[in-house]
């Protein structure tokens, strides 16, 4: 990873340079410029990083792989380190700051993630920060104060973050109050210390586990799924062109295998794209109905399983109201839902996420899985999931589902074919990952993202 003063970058300095006739950028301007726009877009219009890092490819002069790398490095650690960086940052802010400041706050903490947490050379980065302060409109008049903070971060740096509680520092109040509720303070600490360690690649692999995590570099889980340490572009990844393997969190694939045998079977998979459920459910076997109201998502899943070799019929529709021809034989419902379980792979997700959103998505869910219940034949099973911590888009949805049906009950979901570990099947019918459930020795290696699981089964033949 490149985290000197971010290479490549010299030919943008050059490139703006004979443009402008101004004096030259430092090196490595051009991507700390790009690490506080995204920043901005994300921490004050609530867009996802994934859509925001877009901006890489409107940079106007375009950024070296590396420099490209650095800028997602950077802009990764800001948001999962960043109530510990404004804990650092504020010590040394003595005065309260005007509301009007441009990208001041940005370019602080693209500063900060770097000297506390990247090891990047001091120097490089105040002399980087102070010059895209005094560049800012908004920001212009605080340079000084931007040099004097980030020096002074520099020198005590190290020291505030030895004696600072991280995992308590970098999770929002609502969600760690609530984790604590749920799981006990504890887990809910576990869980947040999990949230700190970039985490592993998982991969799913058509076939022979063992094999591919050999020729990967990687080890194979219990659950089948193939880990990987690796960092870069996946497309360079052996395997990736042949289809042999598609990128898939180790619990986001058991769902799609609760389902059991399904060979030969009529199967919804709903709210399906980018379609990784579906691809394991027509491996498996499956005639494979794949729905999802996004047609651009659908053209993603459809390209993914072009690539993967595997078939699937796909529906643009709204899971809340489509009803099928004839029912199905299996249904697998993976709701939208908070993402609080995937905190780890997103950290921007503690930053665009709100309680009124949890209360919207536990809404939907409600009218998902009603809906999903009606597609379902008699004496046929079906798997709700998703991907959220919070007991509102899990164990409640079934609490009530099964108090409103008397036609549907849980049924057990035996743990030894999943490989699941004791802890994540406690009650019968339910299978519940928690982040730091998944521990290894090389903690890059380690955690699994959080997943509500429960099989239902609607009963008559
Ligand atoms: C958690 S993602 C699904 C991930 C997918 N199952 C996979 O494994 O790759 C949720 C999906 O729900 C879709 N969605 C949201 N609301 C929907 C609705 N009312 N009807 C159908 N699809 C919906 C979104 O477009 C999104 O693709």
């Amino acid at each position: 990873m490149a985290n000197s003063a971010g290479q490549g970058a010299t030919s943008v300095s050059q490139a703006t340079k004979r443009k402008s006739g101004a004096h030259a950028l430092p090196t490595g301007f051009a991507a700390r410029d790009l690490c506080a726009r995204i920043l901005r877009q994300i921490l004050a219009k609530y867009q996802p990083l994934d859509e925001t890092l877009g901006l890489l490819d409107g940079a106007e002069t375009p950024l070296a792989p590396n420099d490209r790398a650095f800028v997602r490095a950077i802009v990764s650690t800001a948001l999962r380190r960043k109530g510990q960086i404004d804990d650092a940052l504020a010590r040394f802010i003595t005065s309260p700051l005007p509301d009007k400041r441009g990208l001041l706050d940005e370019i602080l903490l693209t500063g900060g993630a770097q000297l506390l947490f990247m090891e990047t050379p001091a120097h490089a980065v105040i002399n980087i920060a102070v010059e895209q302060t005094r560049r800012d409109k908004g920001a212009r008049r605080f340079a000084s104060l931007a040099n004097a903070v980030l020096r002074r971060v520099a020198g005590a740096g190290a020291d505030i973050v030895a004696a600072q509680d991280a995992a308590r520092l970098n999770t929002p109040d609502w969600l760690w109050s609530r984790w604590a509720a749920h799981y006990g303070d504890a887990a809910a600490r576990a869980i947040a210390e999990q949230h700190l360690i970039e985490p592993p690649l998982d991969l799913t692999v058509k076939a022979d586990p063992e094999r591919w995590a050999e020729r990967l570099g990687g080890i194979a889980l219990p659950t089948g799924s193939v880990r990987l340490a690796a960092r870069g572009r996946v497309e360079a990844l052996d395997g990736y062109g042949e289809g042999a393997w598609w990128v898939q969190d180790a619990a986001a694939a058991l769902p799609a295998r609760v389902l059991g045998d399904i060979a030969g079977q009529r199967v919804a998979d709903l709210c399906a794209a980018p379609g990784g459920k579906t691809a394991q459910l027509a491996r498996a076997g499956a005639q494979v109905m794949a729905v999802d109201q996004s047609t651009k998502r659908l053209e993603r899943l459809r390209e993914n399983m072009a690539r993967l070799g595997l078939t699937a019929e796909t529906v643009a529709a709204d899971v809340t109201t489509w009803r099928p021809d004839a029912p199905f034989d299996a249904v697998l419902l993976d709701a939208p839902c908070t993402a609080t379980g995937t905190i780890r792979r997103h950290p921007d997700i503690p930053h665009l996420k709100r309680p009124a959103d949890l209360e919207k998505l536990a809404d939907l869910q409600t009218r998902l899985l009603d809906n999903a219940v009606t597609m379902l034949r008699r004496g046929g099973v079906l798997v709700y999931c998703t991907c959220s911590l919070e007991p509102e888009e899990g164990i409640r949805q079934i609490d009530r589902l099964l108090a409103q049906r008397d036609d549907l009950s849980l049924e057990p979901i035996d743990p030894a074919p999943l490989g699941a570990r004791p802890e994540w099947t406690r009650s019968p019918g339910i299978l519940r990952t928690l982040p730091h459930q998944l521990p290894a020795e090389d903690p890059a290696m380690s955690g699994i993202d959080g997943f509500f699981v429960a099989r239902l089964r609607k009963s008559g033949a």
